[in-house]
Formats: structure tokens, C-alpha cells, sequence
């Protein structure tokens, strides 16, 4: 009777062919890491936050190995303001004293790490939250740029906890915090994280979810998108300022990434409502994607 109609016909072939599109993927992906980076803009809407939760989940149920580090830069704005400390950053880092970075490790480390564990636990998968800390996973060292305070970057990786964790069933969801051999803490930029865990693990892939479309020659028209580029180009782009401000960090922790082993880089839109899913599992992805030369 319901499929009298053209149109639910139509409709039911759509929602097959999406579906039967998936399996190529899933098959590839199953047992591979992909290394997802969520954080800034593209956190702050609730129901957009459990689509990205629902499509770790469905990743990890079909046997990928998801590993999520976090940012949370706007929700650290936050506190920092309610309890009267201006944010401050330099060169696209937070300018980091002692009492931020008190701040930086309560609201990375505390809230936020445990709210993406309870929403992902809640979305029917295991998530287990850790900091750069935990099992010494991450040790840290001053940036060495002067006037960012207890700004740091990733001396080592450390891969046994998180990869004890998938091994067992985990998803590990890992905050940018870290400590140097002294036990001080250290406020890391979170892609810098995350490109530097994609390559430790030798990810299948290292995915940015951010609020544009993807990497753009002019970031105000997305008509402009980049859909694939190569280390090569990524670079270009960089030195002729075509990508500026925020969106540095995250081609040059791509870049790393590819250059020490990680098969794929991307840089989607986490506005779009499962964009994750779009990228990894159908034919014609979305955002941008940088590889290797030699894979153009
Ligand atoms: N070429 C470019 N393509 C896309 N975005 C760019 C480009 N150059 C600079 N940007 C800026 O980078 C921003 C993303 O960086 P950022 O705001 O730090 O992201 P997040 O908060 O998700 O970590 C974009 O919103 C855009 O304003
Ligand atoms: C040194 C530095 O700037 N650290 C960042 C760490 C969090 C982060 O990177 O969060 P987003 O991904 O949400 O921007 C910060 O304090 O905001």
C-alpha cells in the first residue's frame, strides 16, 4: 500500500543505496584508527554535539577504532570570565599565568573530557576521559615563545594507555592537557594534540571537525572550498597567507601528521549535522582532505 507512492519509493531506494554505499567503507575502515578532533565553534550547540557523539558511537559499533581528543577553548572563555580573568591570547595561543591554567586544566580535564565520556556512554558506546597526564601519555615542554606562560608542546607520545584502551573496547576521549617531567602543567593547543596522537598511533586518519566548510581560498565564500590538496599545496597555502588565523594550526598539525605516516588528513565542518559519517563513510566525502604527494 505505502509503496503505491512514487515518491516514498523513491525515498526508500535513496535511504538503500546511502546505506549499501556505507559497506566498502565500513569494510575498509574496521580495525583502522581515526583520530577526530572536536572542539571550538563547532562544540557549543547541544544537538549538533550528540549528532558528532552519535557517529563516534556508530564508528566504534561498526569496528573502527575511534580515538577523540577535545578542545574547549569558548567553554574555558566562559569561566575564565565568571571568574573575573579576561581572556588573552597571543599569536592564536591563550596567554596562559598559573591561575588560567588552574582554569584551562578544571574545564578541559573536568568538565568538558567528562561530558563528551557521559554523552558517548549514554549513546550506547564505552568512553573512557584522560588527560595528557594519565599514563604519562603525553609529555610536554614550554612552546618557547615568549609572553604565553605555561603554553606547551608535545615533546612525546606515549601510546599504551590508548591503545590498551581500543584494544579492549574503549573509546578514548583525550583532553589537551599535559605535564613536563617536573609535573608542571602545560596548556596545549588542541589540534597540535591531536596530529601528534594520529601519528604516534599511525591513524588511518587525523579529522579536524571545525565551523567552516572545510580549507577555502577565501574563507568568506565556500564556493571556494579545497576539496583535496597535498602537503605540497597545504604548505603553499600557509606561506601565501591563504590560511590564516586558526585555521594554521590545524593544516600545519596535518601536515605533521601525513609526514610522520598518517594516511589522511581532513578538515570538515562539525556545523553539519553528521558530517563524520558523510566523510567516512560514503563516496563522495566532504570538507577537505590533504594527503600525501604521492597519493594525489
Ligand atoms: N583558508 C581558510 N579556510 C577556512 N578557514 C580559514 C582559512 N583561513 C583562516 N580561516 C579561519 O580559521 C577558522 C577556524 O579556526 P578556529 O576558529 O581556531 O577553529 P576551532 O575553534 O574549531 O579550533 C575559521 O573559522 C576561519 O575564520
Ligand atoms: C594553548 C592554547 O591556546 N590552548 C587551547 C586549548 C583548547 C583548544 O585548543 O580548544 P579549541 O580546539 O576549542 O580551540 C586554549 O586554551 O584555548
Amino acid at each position: 500500500m505505502v509503496y503505491d507512492s512514487e515518491y516514498l519509493k523513491e525515498a526508500a531506494a535513496t535511504r538503500v543505496r546511502v546505506l549499501s554505499e556505507a559497506l566498502p567503507y565500513v569494510q575498509k575502515f574496521a580495525g583502522r584508527t581515526i583520530v577526530i578532533k572536536y572542539g571550538g565553534a563547532a562544540m557549543k550547540d547541544g544537538s549538533l554535539k550528540a549528532k558528532v557523539i552519535n557517529d563516534v558511537v556508530f564508528l566504534a559499533c561498526v569496528g573502527v577504532r575511534p580515538v577523540v581528543v577535545h578542545g574547549g577553548g569558548p567553554e574555558i572563555n566562559n569561566w575564565l570570565q565568571k571568574l573575573n580573568i579576561e581572556p588573552a591570547f597571543k599569536d592564536g595561543l591563550r596567554v596562559t599565568d598559573a591561575a588560567t591554567m588552574d582554569v584551562v586544566e578544571m574545564v578541559l580535564a573536568g568538565r568538558v573530557n567528562k561530558e563528551l565520556v557521559s554523552l558517548i556512554s549514554r549513546a550506547g558506546a564505552s568512553a573512557v576521559g584522560l588527560c595528557g597526564k594519565d599514563g604519562n601519555m603525553i609529555q610536554a615542554r614550554p612552546v618557547g615563545k615568549e609572553g604565553v606562560g605555561f603554553v606547551g608542546e608535545v615533546t612525546n607520545i606515549n601510546t599504551d594507555l590508548i591503545e590498551t584502551l581500543v584494544n579492549a573496547g574503549y573509546v578514548p576521549v583525550i583532553s589537551s592537557v599535559a605535564a613536563d617531567e617536573e609535573g608542571q602543567a602545560y596548556n596545549i593547543n588542541a589540534d597540535t594534540v591531536a596530529g601528534e596522537i594520529a601519528a604516534a598511533l599511525q591513524a588511518e586518519k587525523l579529522i579536524l571537525l571545525t565551523d567552516t566548510p572545510g580549507i577555502m581560498y577565501d574563507f568568506h565564500d565556500s564556493s571556494s572550498l579545497i576539496n583535496k590538496l597535498d602537503i605540497q599545496k597545504a604548505r603553499e597555502l600557509i606561506d601565501q597567507g591563504v590560511v590564516s588565523g586558526g585555521m594554521i594550526p590545524k593544516v600545519t598539525c596535518c601536515v605533521r601528521s601525513l609526514a610522520q605516516g598518517v594516511r589522511a588528513a581532513h578538515v570538515l565542518d562539525g556545523r553539519l549535522p553528521h558530517s563524520l559519517l558523510l566523510e567516512i563513510l560514503t563516496d563522495e566525502g566532504i570538507g577537505s582532505m590533504i594527503v600525501a604527494s604521492e597519493l594525489m
